[in-house]
């Protein structure tokens, strides 16, 4: 994210954010409610554009390219998010994950759903009503994670998605999720997410308040992270 700036019908919400992420790392996006952490996840799959300055994604070598000169297909299937809302059609749960990989070949499919515990919520013939409304939050979690791991994306944007999971499910996940040379970029309240990232920037009146890693911005007294923590219950 370069010197990105956003607004909303003129109420300016980014003011200049400028946050790399090496590839392969996972960085955690904290900040208080309503800082702009789903604007940033937004701009990055490109939902918008932004009002100002870029989002670039770093090859492995060579100079970064502005998402907006990439086409939408090989977008789609370099950039994921994974939200808080899971949309659900009304199909099979096999059906359900291949939505945004319908080449994956049924081995492929098999491992995404036993990774993130697909196959334990019910057989992969079964029909899912839609929008899901069988399925716990947790499940549908499961489902959208799986979903991801499908298109093996080079970024993966995560807002809040595991959110509805406990400790041990969200831990389950992001072993899941994990892949060497894969960019993540995670937006979470919970401390255990937040700590398993490899840096951390806060988001304060739309910009980076502050990055580091767990131990540098948690042994600061009166760190703009300590002062999140506190104010989340974990
Ligand atoms: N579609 C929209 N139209 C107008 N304003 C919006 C829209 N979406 C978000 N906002 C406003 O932009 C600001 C940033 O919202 P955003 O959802 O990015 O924050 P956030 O940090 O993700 O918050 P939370 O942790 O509560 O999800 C908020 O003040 C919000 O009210």
């Amino acid at each position: 994210m370069h010197r990105l700036r956003f607004d909303y019908g003129g109420r300016p919400v980014l003011d200049g954010v400028d946050l790399t992420v090496p590839p392969g790392r996972t960085l955690a996006l904290v900040g208080a409610s309503g800082a702009g952490k789903s604007t940033c996840a937004h701009l990055l799959a490109r939902f918008w554009d932004p009002s100002g300055g870029a989002v670039q994604l770093l090859p492995a070598d060579g100079d970064p390219v502005d998402v907006r000169e990439v086409s939408d297909d090989d977008l789609r299937r370099a950039v994921v998010l994974v939200g808080q809302d899971t949309p659900l059609f009304h199909g099979s749960l096999a059906e359900n994950l291949r939505l945004a990989a319908p080449e994956a070949d049924d081995q492929a499919l098999a491992e995404a759903a036993r990774l993130c515990g697909v196959d334990r919520i019910a057989p992969m013939d079964t029909l899912v009503g839609e929008r899901g409304a069988t399925l716990s939050g947790g499940q549908r979690a499961r489902i959208a994670m799986a979903r991801a791991l499908l298109v093996r994306p080079r970024v993966l944007v995560l807002d809040e998605s595991t959110a509805h999971l406990d400790n041990a499910g969200d831990a389950q996940l992001a072993t899941a999720l994990h892949k060497e040379d894969r960019t993540t970029i995670v937006i979470a309240h919970r401390p255990a997410t937040i700590r398993r990232a490899d840096r951390i920037a806060v988001l304060d009146g739309g910009r980076i308040a502050e990055a580091g890693t767990w131990e540098e911005l948690t042994s600061r007294p009166g760190s703009a992270l300590n002062r999140i923590l506190t104010t989340t219950p974990s």
